[in-house]
């Protein structure tokens, strides 16, 4: 099937800095990409070049296979049939709801009409048709935008963190009625978002970016559940790391022997887990549980702090090996008191092992 939208190799720079390099990205028909990074990374950059309102320095954009941009095209943004809908999403004050709807409407005024009063019943909106924008709560106005932005039938929706705006109480159900409209009515759709939830809840695919760059893109699952590196691990959830040094494609450590396939001898590597992938059991007089082929070795660790954080808790622990500190969650509760000995170990098959690379936090704003 032909992609929807194909970003094949945009780059752009701002002053000599590169804020876009080599980005290639497909939005197929009907589907929901995520582009997600952190603050910074050039996801906005990005899908103001593919609305149009910014050109790459080199590269190639194709909506439904046509070239709408690259060094000698240049479709202009009201040409593209994109719609548009970002996290200010300015409603015009003085028209009203049945207006901003019809805005950018083309037809008889029956036509006009019968697709504004479709898009208000799918947004539940109907009765609000003759207020004004004011008169609405933030929620109802964020469904008109999205009701206005689908009216002309975009071939695909741009949105930029359309929901940040939003009470965090509304978020959820506004976000879950906004994906069930879109799949409705069919569109495609490219929304940026720094949220790994977020991106979780709403993408079919989630293109994962860093310094200007696509370092993944897949379905969550995958994104999720195989991680490029470290970072892209620890961009969806806390994460824990153990280090070692690779001898004959095995890396020893406390917990046992791991698989580090592709790593030389003596190369450092990580073993990265999430914090709801360590077993906890306890201590039997200090000699904790007998190893087995799926948890490998146990260690013991001493109960730091332990707070319960809503459907489940979470326990800090200092290993005894090494002094290190651990971090793993337990469904529901479970409140271990500070200076208690438990045994850890680490489900093998959850658990990523990435050559070492260096110390940074890509959730924080990048510079
Ligand atoms: N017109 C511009 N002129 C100069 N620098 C710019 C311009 N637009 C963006 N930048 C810079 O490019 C980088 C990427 O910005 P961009 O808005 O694309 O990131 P982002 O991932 O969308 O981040 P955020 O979520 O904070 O908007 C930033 O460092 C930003 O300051």
């Amino acid at each position: 099937m032909e992609p929807r939208l194909e970003v094949r190799n945009i780059t752009r720079a701002y002053g000599g800095r590169a804020v876009v390099r080599d980005v290639s990205l497909k939005v197929m028909p009907g589907q929901v990409t995520c582009l997600l990074g952190p603050s910074g990374c050039g996801k906005s950059t990005t899908l103001r070049i593919i609305a149009g309102v910014d050109r790459p320095d080199t590269g190639e954009i194709r909506m439904d296979g046509t070239v709408i941009v690259n060094q000698g095209v240049f479709v202009p943004p009201e040409q593209r049939g994109t719609g548009l809908m970002f996290q200010d999403f300015a409603l015009f004050p003085h028209l009203s709801v049945f207006d901003n709807v019809a805005f950018g409407l083309t037809g008889t005024r029956t036509e006009k009409r019968l697709r504004v009063r479709e898009l208000l019943e799918k947004v539940g909106l109907v009765r609000y048709m003759d207020n004004f924008p004011h008169e609405l709560s933030g929620g109802e106005q964020q469904r008109v935008a999205l009701a206005r932005a689908l009216a002309p039938r975009p071939r695909i929706m741009l949105m930029d963190e359309p929901f940040s705006g939003l009470d965090n109480r509304l978020r959820d159900g506004i976000r879950d009625e906004t994906l069930s409209i879109l799949k409705d009515e069919g569109t495609a759709v490219l929304l940026v978002t720094h949220e790994p939830e977020e991106a979780m809840r709403m993408a079919d695919d989630i293109a994962l970016m860093r310094k200007g760059e696509i370092v993944q893109q897949g379905a969550p699952y995958n994104v999720y559940n195989a991680p490029v590196d470290r970072e892209a691990a620890a961009f969806f959830s806390d994460i824990n790391v153990i280090r070692g040094s690779v001898q004959g494609l095995l890396t020893e450590t406390a917990f046992g022997k791991f698989m580090a396939p592709g790593q030389a001898d003596g190369a450092n590597v990580e073993i990265v887990i999430r914090p709801q992938h360590l077993k906890i059991d306890f201590d039997r007089g200090g000699q904790g549980p007998a190893p087995s082929p799926e948890h490998g070795v146990w260690a013991r660790g001493i109960v730091e702090r332990a707070r319960f954080i809503g459907k489940e808790s979470l326990v800090e622990f200092r290993m005894e090996f090494d002094g290190s500190s651990l971090k793993a969650t337990v469904p529901s509760v479970f409140l271990p008191k500070p200076g208690t000995p438990l045994w850890i170990a680490i489900r093998r098959d959850r658990c990523f092992v990435f050559p070492v690379t260096p110390k940074k936090d890509w959730r924080r704003r990048e510079d």
